[in-house]
């Protein structure tokens, strides 16, 4: 059975569990960080703890371990369950309150990592890749709740990939409240245009992603032009390549956004550069996970 890392000890999967009176499970009070090792490297491990603590301080929440010893945690879930490719799931959450909504009620931030397998989007979606459609669900406003802040508020992504599932897609395209492009409902957006690349800056209303920020950063390797722009639909439709990035997602090629063809409707070349770097990344960034 596997093991969950709760407040201080590894519990059970079948006894992994949190009080009704945990903010987090009241109120979404709380934030989190989805992180993925790949054959014993957590990649990019202390870049996601660098946003979790940036989280947790925008919200107020002391977190009860240093970053150094959350990294630790981390990375002994991994040992303890034996899995040397994992997605990770880290979450602290408020904590135990009454039920009103004053975190200064809650005592102790709940602390909990999970390590499971993941695989998000069927492999045939990688080699040829994915549509998906604009929703009618606008991203959350950024001055309401910033979406730098990693937090447990899901609902806008919930309904986000509700509205997907109803379109038959697997993924969807948000717009902010003007009408830009923003992301998807769990994973940043680029596109190329004429060898250049672009994607939405973060005051758009999108998650700094940190899959998001490796790909800028290859395109600075490779020299390839890369800018942070707000864009339209349209600068979608007439794209030559769109792609999708996120810890779960990876990068991921799109084909079709809203019933138009993307380019010549397969993945592109550019998109298939960056991913093949990528991937070589994966297994050199990070953290290594002992044994
Ligand atoms: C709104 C949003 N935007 C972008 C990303 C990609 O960020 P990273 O490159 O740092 O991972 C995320 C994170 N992606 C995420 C988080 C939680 C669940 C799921 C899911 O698809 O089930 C996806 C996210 O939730």
């Amino acid at each position: 059975e596997k093991w969950v890392y709760l407040n201080g000890e590894f519990v059970p999967k079948s006894k992994a569990v949190v009080s009704v009176f945990d903010h987090g499970f009241l109120y979404g009070d709380g934030i989190f960080e989805g992180i993925r090792c790949y054959s014993g490297n957590v990649f990019c491990l202390k870049e996601h703890i660098v946003r979790l603590y940036e989280s947790a301080k925008s919200i107020m929440l002391d977190i009860p371990l240093t970053p150094e010893e959350m990294e630790a945690v981390v990375v002994e879930t991994l040992e303890k369950n034996g899995l040397p490719d994992a997605y990770i799931r880290l979450v602290v959450s408020r904590g135990v309150g009454d039920l009103g909504l004053d975190p200064r009620n809650c005592k102790q931030a709940s602390v909990i990592v999970i390590a499971e397998e993941l695989s998000l989007f069927p492999q045939r979606y990688y080699d040829e890749g994915l549509e998906i459609v604009t929703v009618p669900t606008r991203r959350n406003v950024p001055d309401a709740l910033n979406p730098k802040i990693k937090s447990l508020n899901y609902l806008n992504n919930v309904l986000v990939r509700l509205e997907a599932a109803r379109a038959g897609v697997l993924e969807a395209l948000t717009l902010n409240q003007d009408g830009y492009v923003c992301e998807g409902s769990g994973d940043n957006i680029f596109i190329v245009k004429n060898g250049k690349i672009f994607t939405p800056p973060t005051y758009v209303g999108a998650l700094e992603g940190i899959t998001r920020n490796v790909v800028m950063e290859l395109c600075e390797t490779f020299q390839i032009p890369c800018a942070e722009v707000p864009f339209t639909r349209h600068d979608v439709y007439v794209a030559d390549e769109v792609f999708l990035t996120g810890t779960a997602a990876e990068m991921i090629p799109v084909v079709n956004v809203d019933g138009r063809i993307i380019g010549s409707g397969k993945p592109g070349p550019l998109t298939a550069k960056l991913t093949k770097a990528f991937r070589q990344l994966t297994v050199q960034r990070g953290t290594k996970v002992p044994g």
